[in-house]
């Protein structure tokens, strides 16, 4: 086996971050793009160090012509390496990217919890990250957005997804699969660019790199693992002010202002939005956020609009009550 830098950059990420101990069991999902092959290849050549015992799973969308084929391709290339195939094809071809990564998360969640893996892992790189950053940038998220895709993320109890890749760039990853001329499926609709996500990857990020910084995916991906342990910290802190302002539960919650006054204005969002995320049918948004922070110092008996969902906010004295 030849052990190239990738191998050993791979091997030192996931002992420093502790990303899976010695005998796991890990379910790799493979597209069949480069990023998942040179993923995969990766996991495989380090095995025997590490005695992981390894599968690839692989969803069909049906939302390409070819994409029964790509799924006999990864299937072929599992039998190759003489490893588990776990294949899930969807009942009715899945249309629009949201709800594919929906259903790809539900199904492969699913067949670990079924096969007993507690590890599901997946190819995204420092590319994919840097991308995910301009785009949630842009659309005004605040530093939680702009944390983009973390190490390791909790599907359900026993289910962990990882990211090992998350310092490889994707160029890394094309030279690797050639290197080992590891056959690549091409995803047609990655050129597509009348998707934001492809414009991004396509246009912007090349016209930053010739304009701006060649290594701008590495920085921007370096960004996002900064603003990570930012939001780590200021979520950890929220949680305890949050805690502290807190009396009662179930139907009426009562949040006491003179703790929450002198607090700085982002943990007062923060205990804000995690109560909100637990009370609405869907995620807060900032307007939501703003109108249940407004009320710290608002005059005594203010009430808020019905929330989504009908819970309201009011004052009375030091509390704000919301039910
Ligand atoms: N059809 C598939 N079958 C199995 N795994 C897949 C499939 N498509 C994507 N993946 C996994 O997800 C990783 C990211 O793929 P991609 O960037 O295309 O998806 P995405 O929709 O942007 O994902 P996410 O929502 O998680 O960011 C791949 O490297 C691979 O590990």
């Amino acid at each position: 086996m030849v052990w190239t830098p990738l191998h050993a950059k791979i091997h030192r990420t996931i002992k420093s971050r502790h990303l899976f101990k010695h005998q796991e069991r890990l379910l790799v999902a493979v597209s069949g793009g480069q990023d998942s092959l040179c993923l995969i290849k990766l996991l495989l050549d380090l095995q025997p160090k590490w005695s992981w015992y390894i599968s690839i799973a692989h969803c069909d969308h049906r939302w390409r012509d070819d994409s029964q084929a790509n799924a006999y391709h990864v299937e072929n290339l599992a039998k190759n390496w003489g490893v588990d195939f776990y294949l899930e094809t969807a009942k009715e071809p899945v249309n629009s990217e949201a709800a594919a990564r929906g259903w790809r998360y539900q199904i492969l969640n699913a067949i670990a919890q079924k096969y007993n893996y507690q590890y599901i892992v997946t190819g995204h790189t420092a590319s994919d990250r840097a991308e995910t950053l301009l785009y949630n940038l842009m659309r005004g998220t605040g530093a939680d957005g702009l944390q983009a895709l973390t190490w390791q993320r909790p599907l359900s109890e026993k289910v962990t997804l990882v990211r090992p890749l998350l310092e490889i760039t994707r160029q890394q990853t094309g030279q690797f699969c050639q290197d080992f001329q590891l056959h690549i499926w091409e995803d047609s609709t990655n050129q597509n660019v009348k998707y934001a996500r492809n414009r991004i990857r396509q246009e912007l990020i090349p016209y930053l790199q010739t304009n701006f910084n060649p290594k701008v995916e590495s920085a921007l991906a370096q960004t996002a693992e900064l603003l990570q342990a930012d939001v780590e910290y200021l979520e950890q802190a929220a949680q305890q002010l949050r805690e502290a302002a807190t009396m009662g539960s179930g139907d009426v919650l009562k949040l006491n202002r003179q703790i929450l006054k002198p607090a700085p204005i982002t943990l007062q969002r923060r205990v804000m939005r995690q109560i909100l995320l637990e009370i609405l049918p869907d995620a807060p948004n900032f307007e939501h956020i703003q109108k249940l922070t407004a009320l710290i110092i608002a005059p005594n008996r203010s009430q808020t609009d019905p929330f989504p969902g009908g819970a309201i906010a009011q004052i009375q004295g030091d509390w704000i009550i919301i039910k």
